[in-house]
């Protein structure tokens, strides 16, 4: 199946000049949605992963599912003053001005071997950010997934260190 023909281009969103990859239009449709989940399961199987890691808000999609499938724990990574308890906190750098990712402090146990999962790898500024949340928390990154990796954005420079995936590149 080609993914890329459920995945929707809108030209000038969020801003002019931005070509979004919209993957609502996969979502929507059950037999893509399970081989996109059946890809990363296949990725992810059999690494002793333990712990699957995912942003807000559209690494939530299949972050769960994925877990769930590889019998791993879920981990939500949050926008600021969203989680409760006691939290690690990231800044990073955005296109313009800079944002902040956080995760709860006591979430990964030491040892943990963590997946870390979202929809789309751009600059790379979010999962560089979120590898830094992972470690800074005592957890070893196995690898890195994405459905959609802008590789003329080269955002796999910031996190070459690690074993990337993506189902789709453009
Ligand atoms: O590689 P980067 O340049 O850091 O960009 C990738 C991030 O951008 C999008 O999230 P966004 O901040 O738009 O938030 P959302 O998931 O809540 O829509 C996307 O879901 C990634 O998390
Ligand atoms: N072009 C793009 N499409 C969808 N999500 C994105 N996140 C960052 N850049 C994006």
């Amino acid at each position: 199946m080609d993914l890329k023909k459920y995945i929707r281009d809108i030209e000038d969103f969020p801003k002019p000049g931005i070509g979004f990859k919209d993957i609502t239009t996969l979502l929507i449709d059950p037999k893509a949605m399970q081989e996109s989940l059946n890809q990363f399961v296949a990725l992810a199987k059999g690494k002793g992963i333990t712990k699957v890691v995912s942003m807000e808000s559209r690494g939530f999609f299949f972050g769960p599912m994925i877990a769930l499938e590889i019998n791993a724990g879920f981990i939500p990574v949050r926008k600021p003053g969203k989680l409760p308890a006691e939290t690690i906190s990231q800044e990073y750098a955005l296109e313009y001005g800079t944002d902040t990712l956080e995760i709860h402090k006591d979430a990964i146990q030491k040892g943990d071997k963590v997946l870390i999962h979202d929809d789309v790898l751009a600059t790379g500024g979010t999962a560089e950010a979120v590898v830094k949340l992972v470690e800074a928390a005592g957890g070893e990154v196995v690898q890195l997934d994405f459905i959609i990796d802008l590789t003329f954005l080269n955002g796999i420079e910031k996190i070459k260190k690690y074993q990337v995936n993506s189902l789709v590149q453009y």
